[in-house]
């Protein structure tokens, strides 16, 4: 498979108040293939959002390359990452930062619209389509106090969706909700995945990571190992047998 995303030698470093440097990102290889869905783990603090931030062109990294889809990302202006970001990447995050005067629909349209590139009907319809896939069909006109947080999820990951994009990052997408939804949360992310749209997500949660088809682990700024459990096929796979064995992976990283 084709590599879409790749790291090398990526480094961050941030600046205290009393000018003291300190590296968060230390020279990190990495690759992602189209169709992947890749989870992040690691303890508190290791690095793991900077990594998500970095790769995905919202933050500038202070060495090494990263490219997606074959462009350089770092060199890139911030109306270019901007760009890339609006076309070709979705962004799901434990807060979901929905505006509140606008239906759920609106909400998932409201950026695409504003980049002027679609047609408002073309955009409604696409967005119905995503929200009948998500099962929220029947929230189009409701705002988001007639919500509960895994609707509100789903609205997001719709938001995600809706210029077609190739990839999703997600910043832990499930911490917010309790067990039952963050199961429903990721079944829809890999059904989503399923039909093409790579996913790399940051979680503390091994039953989320046992959905995904590989695990990288990150401590101190590193990528220190990786496990491949291979694609989860809701049908055939034991998940709990997935997440014994990255648990018991886990124990052995000191996790
Ligand atoms: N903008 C910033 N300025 C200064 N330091 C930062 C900034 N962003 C992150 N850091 C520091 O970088 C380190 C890594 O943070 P990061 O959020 O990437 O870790 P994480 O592994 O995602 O942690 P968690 O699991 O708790 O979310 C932390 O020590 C954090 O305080």
């Amino acid at each position: 498979m084709e590599v879409l995303l790749e790291s090398r030698a990526l480094s961050k470093t941030f600046t205290s108040g009393n000018e003291q440097e300190y590296q968060v990102l230390k020279a990190i290889d990495l690759q992602i293939r189209k169709g992947e869905f890749v989870a992040v783990m690691g303890p508190s603090g290791s690095g793991k959002s900077t990594l998500l931030y970095n790769i995905s062109g919202m933050d500038q990294a202070s060495g090494g390359s990263v490219k997606f889809g074959g462009m350089e990302l770092t060199g890139m202006s911030e109306q270019e990452l901007s760009d890339l970001r609006l076309t070709r990447m979705g962004f799901i995050f434990q807060q979901i930062h929905l505006l509140k005067n606008l239906t759920l629909l609106d909400n998932i349209i409201l950026t695409a619209y504003m980049a002027k590139k679609q047609s408002r009907k073309g955009l409604n319809d696409r967005a119905m389509s995503l929200m009948k896939q998500s099962g929220i069909e029947g929230l189009a006109n409701h705002d988001i106090t007639q919500a509960s947080g895994g609707q509100l999820q789903r609205v997001a990951i719709c938001r995600a969706l809706i210029n077609q994009p190739d990839m999703i990052f997600g910043d832990e997408p499930t911490g917010a909700l309790n067990s039952k939804s963050a199961g429903e949360i990721m079944e829809l992310l890999a059904d989503i995945n399923r039909s093409g749209t790579t996913i790399l997500l940051v979680t503390h949660d091994v039953k989320v990571a046992a959905k995904t088809d590989r695990i990288l682990f990150m401590m101190d700024g590193s990528l220190v190992d990786e496990n491949r459990l291979g694609k989860y096929r809701k049908e055939l796979d034991d998940l709990r047998a997935r997440e014994e064995k990255l648990t018991g992976w886990l124990a052995g990283l000191g996790f």
